[in-house]
């Protein structure tokens, strides 16, 4: 069986326009065949839905890249440890998103994209299943962690430190999913807003968003000692290697993982020139202001700048990051990670490639928050 990314794609971009009824029928056909995997997901699946889809939609496009596909599916297996995910599991799964995809593009269907899907279902597979089995001998499948510190730092913003029962080895700019006692089965992603500590604590950035299961949860009803359970740490996004300058642009709680990032960095003993340039709505929802102040007077190569894009008596920066940070350098020569709401990463990003900035220079990860 050999594998044909070109008509995997193909197939694949006459399903993605009605994704989410697709991932609707796979689920159908998914429990219809298998009943028993329903108990391993949340009682509302709208949220899996959608990460079905973006993971699906992140690997049918890195067909041609097989070191980042490598890496990803290997975390991908990894963190499916959690759900309690064996190798039988595949088997079903792949026969329903056969069918799923088999309906979907059924104009253009035939043998040859059948045989280019199970080859490329396989391979996947074959990778997570591989990478989750490495990893049974080193991680635990999830970890218990406790609640050590809950501040409220805003009307919606709470930073929640965890300390994990057991050693959490990361990158800074990874990323871990959280799940509440209150919710079984139903997990969110947060960053790690820290560089790895000696006492092994985490800490989270929380926005309560409304409707948000695991956000408000942690929000309004956790406190120091509860347990919360962590799956293992994943994304790509890490701190630079080089020496050259770095910017980093964070919209409300995207600050995390950029923070984790420049402390690093900064306890690195390298001594680059940082720009921190921080938005929020308003000047009370810079909820970690005091903090990074505190870093900039440790260290002298740190700039912290924050901007307000909705509150007209603002006495400091005002504006939306795209149009501010392109304004405020050139930024051609730095290392540049961004993040935050989605439209605010990608207007940046935009903005910033438009003013000359190379693509390989911009760090971004695609997470998922709530709701
Ligand atoms: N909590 C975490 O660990 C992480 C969160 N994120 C993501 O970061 C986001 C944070 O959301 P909030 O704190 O609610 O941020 P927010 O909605 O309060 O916005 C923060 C900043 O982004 C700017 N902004 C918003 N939309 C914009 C647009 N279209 N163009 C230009 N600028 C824009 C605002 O002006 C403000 O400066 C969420 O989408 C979350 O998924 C990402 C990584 C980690």
């Amino acid at each position: 069986m050999s594998l044909n990314p070109r008509l995997v794609k193909e197939s694949f971009s006459v399903v993605e326009p009605v994704a989410e009824r697709a991932a609707a029928y796979f689920y159908g056909r998914l429990f219809a065949q298998s009943p028993h995997l329903r108990g391993m997901f949340p009682p509302a699946m709208d949220i899996t839905r959608d990460r079905l889809f973006g993971s699906l939609t992140r690997i049918v496009w890195m067909l041609d890249s097989p070191d980042s596909l490598g890496g990803y599916l290997g975390q991908l297996g990894r963190d499916h440890r959690k759900y309690g995910v064996v190798a039988e599991h595949y088997t079903a799964v792949g026969n329903a998103l056969l069918a799923t995809i088999k309906r979907f593009a059924a104009e253009i269907w035939n043998a040859e994209i059948e045989a280019a899907w199970v080859a490329a279902y396989t391979a996947a597979a074959d990778a997570m299943i591989g990478a989750a089995d490495a990893d049974a001998g080193k991680n635990p499948a999830w970890w218990l962690a406790e609640v050590v510190d809950h501040d409220r730092r805003a009307p919606d913003i709470t930073v929640v430190t965890l300390r994990p029962a057991q050693r959490m080895d990361f990158v800074p700019g990874q990323y871990v999913n959280v799940q509440v006692a209150r919710w079984p089965r139903v997990w969110r992603t947060y960053s790690i807003a820290n560089a790895p500590r000696a006492d092994n604590t985490i800490t989270l950035h929380v926005r309560t968003l409304p409707g948000g299961w695991v956000s408000t949860a942690l929000a309004q009803h956790t406190k120091v000692g509860d347990q919360i359970l962590l799956g293992p740490p994943v994304g790509t996004m890490a701190p630079p290697d080089g020496e050259r300058d770095i910017l980093c642009v964070a919209g409300g709680t995207g600050l995390a993982p950029l923070k984790a990032v420049v402390e690093q960095v900064i306890s690195s003993g390298r001594r680059p020139n940082i720009s921190m340039i921080v938005g929020a709505r308003r000047a009370a929802e810079l909820y970690d202001l005091p903090d990074l102040r505190r870093m900039e007077s440790g260290f002298p190569w740190l700039s912290v700048l924050p901007v307000v894009s909705q509150e007209e008596s603002y006495t400091g920066m005002k504006g939306h990051l795209d149009e501010v940070v392109p304004r405020i350098n050139a930024w051609t020569g730095h290392e540049v990670y961004v993040c935050g709401p989605a439209s605010m990463v990608n207007a940046t990003v935009r903005r910033l490639l438009d003013s000359g900035v190379p693509l390989a220079s911009i760090h971004r990860d695609a997470i998922q928050g709530e709701p």
